[in-house]
């Protein structure tokens, strides 16, 4: 774990509470629904790869939303998600591991397990298609990626800067998220993105013995802008810095407005890039 920095008490917080959850007893087997599949059949219906988020609330939220997991994440789907996240994370998030395995019968498409997963045997909680591993928070983060691996898990590391970045790359990881949100301050810039992501696509490296490329190749790494977006010029924004997928709740969710449409709030962002869009997709008021 990078311990030398700095941390908002909220997520100091969150890893105390994470370093007290006990794991699971036995190794989970998942039979994953594959993610880049998911993000290239949603392209080819010209939806914009979205996986939308059941963020019941957070440190950062304007409210709590006590809506059924199954009902946000079927009206996603009904929005084009691509795939679906879900916060496990009870006491600052809202979360839980049953609300994920609802979510996972009731949907067809991947779904995310979002909490702060910090050893091996905290994966054996709950089955899930894709698990957040947040390389600044992990000692061994190529054998938590292996160990996610092996059960099946397509692992999603996050990362906030260009070190991390090469970290995961270094450790193999093969989808990646850029994290918009700074840890040590919960700021969101999509400028973090824009800056970070055009490395993943330039770095390789070749295996000296076999001159095999010994991680992704670049091309084969799915990068997933997270944190942040909020509207449909967010999203070009974006798709234009090179994001594969988009990582969205709170602008789904819409904390504070408990009856706000979750399956309108994801078809905003889904149809971001369709042609013919002249709403005020910025949601300034100015029409631009
Ligand atoms: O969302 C928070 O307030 C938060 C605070 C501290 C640590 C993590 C936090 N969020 C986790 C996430 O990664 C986001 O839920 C996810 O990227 C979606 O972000 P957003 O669209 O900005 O809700």
């Amino acid at each position: 774990m990078n311990s030398g920095t700095e941390l908002a008490p909220a997520v100091a917080s969150i890893l105390e509470a994470a370093r007290e959850r006990s794991g699971g007893e036995t190794a989970v087997d998942v039979d994953a629904r594959s993610l880049p599949d998911a993000i290239a059949s949603a392209e080819a219906d010209g939806r914009v790869p979205v996986i939308a988020e059941v963020k019941p609330t957070s440190p950062t939220a304007e409210g709590t939303r006590d809506d059924d997991p199954v009902e946000l994440a079927e009206a996603m789907v009904e929005g084009g998600a691509a795939a679906i996240s879900v916060l496990t994370e009870p006491s600052h998030f809202g979360g839980s591991p049953e609300a994920l395995t609802r979510v996972r019968e009731a949907v067809d498409v991947p779904v995310l397990r979002k909490d702060f997963v910090l050893e091996e045997a905290q994966m054996d909680v709950v089955e899930a298609d894709l698990l957040l591993l947040i390389a600044r928070f992990v000692d061994d983060l190529e054998g938590l990626i292996g160990a996610a691996r092996e059960r099946g898990f397509q692992p999603l590391v996050e990362v906030h800067d260009r070190e991390e970045l090469e970290a995961a790359l270094e450790a193999g990881a093969a989808i990646i998220g850029v994290n918009n949100r700074d840890l040590a301050r919960l700021e969101v810039d999509l400028e973090t993105f824009e800056s970070v992501a055009p490395h993943a696509r330039r770095m390789t490296r070749l295996d000296e013995s076999s001159g095999e490329a010994a991680r992704p190749a670049p091309d084969d790494v799915t990068l997933i802008a997270e944190s942040g977006v909020s509207s449909p010029a967010d999203v070009r924004r974006m798709r234009e810095a090179g994001a594969d997928a988009l990582l969205v709740g709170s602008a789904v969710m819409d904390h504070g407005a408990a009856d706000s449409d979750v399956a309108a709030n994801t078809r905003r962002l889904t149809r971001a890039e369709a042609t013919g869009e002249t709403s005020d997709d910025d949601g300034d008021g100015n029409g631009d």
